[in-house]
């Protein structure tokens, strides 16, 4: 895949924006000004900076990624999946441990939230894989799982397409057994993304931004590369080069 403008290679990038509070995440922010990035927020920052930092992102024209990979009993996360819904977000995610039950429960959520003249838009629902730190050891000797992580992948992700979720949250490396699985309208949105030379940290199923583009991924997401550089404006503004 190449040809992409630098406004589209950048709506590819979901940064994430992994703080202790919101002030810390706003300086990060400030200094991406003008960059149409998607912003992801995930458990740190919310339980941090809740739903009105949120808002803030939305009325700034964001497009939001709340990444809280809900796991719990089917009516548990029926529920959260309406209040997610409610606050706007264009997408999020369970968890696909939780079995196909749980992902249609996510589904009514939705249905609920935006059904009766709500106004609400629908946002793109996902669910987890296998994480992106997890290696083919750990999942096999340690969490007990036989077979290939892809293989296991490819189990969540069928079960998602069944329950009538959007895509998934995935590794680069499995994205086009996914999408030849699936289908390519199935989303895939990829961690685990590392610029050549940028340090691992605790992700082990890593590609660069131009093999996972090249792979097809429809999103990927970028955290400390980018918040974690002297000059995330550079960061960002390498990784789009990349892309384009
Ligand atoms: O399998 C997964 C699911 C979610 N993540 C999240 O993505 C970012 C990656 O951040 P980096 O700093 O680029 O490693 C982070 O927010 C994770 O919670 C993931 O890495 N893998």
């Amino acid at each position: 895949m190449a040809g992409l403008t630098r406004e589209e290679a950048a709506g590819r990038i979901m940064v994430a924006l992994d703080y202790p509070e919101a002030g810390a995440a706003e300086t990060l922010l400030r200094n991406l000004e003008g960059i149409p990035c998607y912003i992801k927020v995930g458990m740190q920052l919310f339980y941090s900076a809740g739903p009105g930092f949120i808002s803030g992102l939305k009325d700034r024209g964001y497009r939001v990624f709340l990444d809280l990979k809900m796991h719990d009993i089917p009516n548990t996360v029926k529920g959260g999946a309406s209040s997610i819904t409610r606050l706007g977000v264009d997408m999020f995610n369970v968890h696909g441990a939780g079995g196909q039950g749980m992902m249609e429960a996510a589904m009514e959520g939705v249905e609920a939230a935006t059904s009766g003249g709500s106004g609400l838009q629908r946002p793109i629902v996902i669910a987890v894989t296998q994480l992106t730190s997890t290696s083919q050891a750990v999942l096999n000797d340690e969490i007990g799982i036989a077979g290939s992580v892809e293989d296991a992948v490819i189990r969540y992700a069928k079960l998602a397409q069944a329950a009538g979720l959007n895509g998934v949250v995935a590794s680069p490396q499995e994205v086009k057994t996914i999408k030849a699985e699936c289908g390519a309208e199935f989303k895939t949105v990829t961690p685990g993304i590392r610029p050549a030379g940028a340090a691992l940290n605790d992700q082990t199923r890593i590609m660069t931004p131009g093999e996972a583009l090249a792979q097809g991924t429809d999103f990927m997401v970028i955290g400390r590369p980018i918040t974690g550089a002297a000059d995330p404006r550079a960061a960002i503004e390498s990784i789009i080069e990349e892309l384009v």
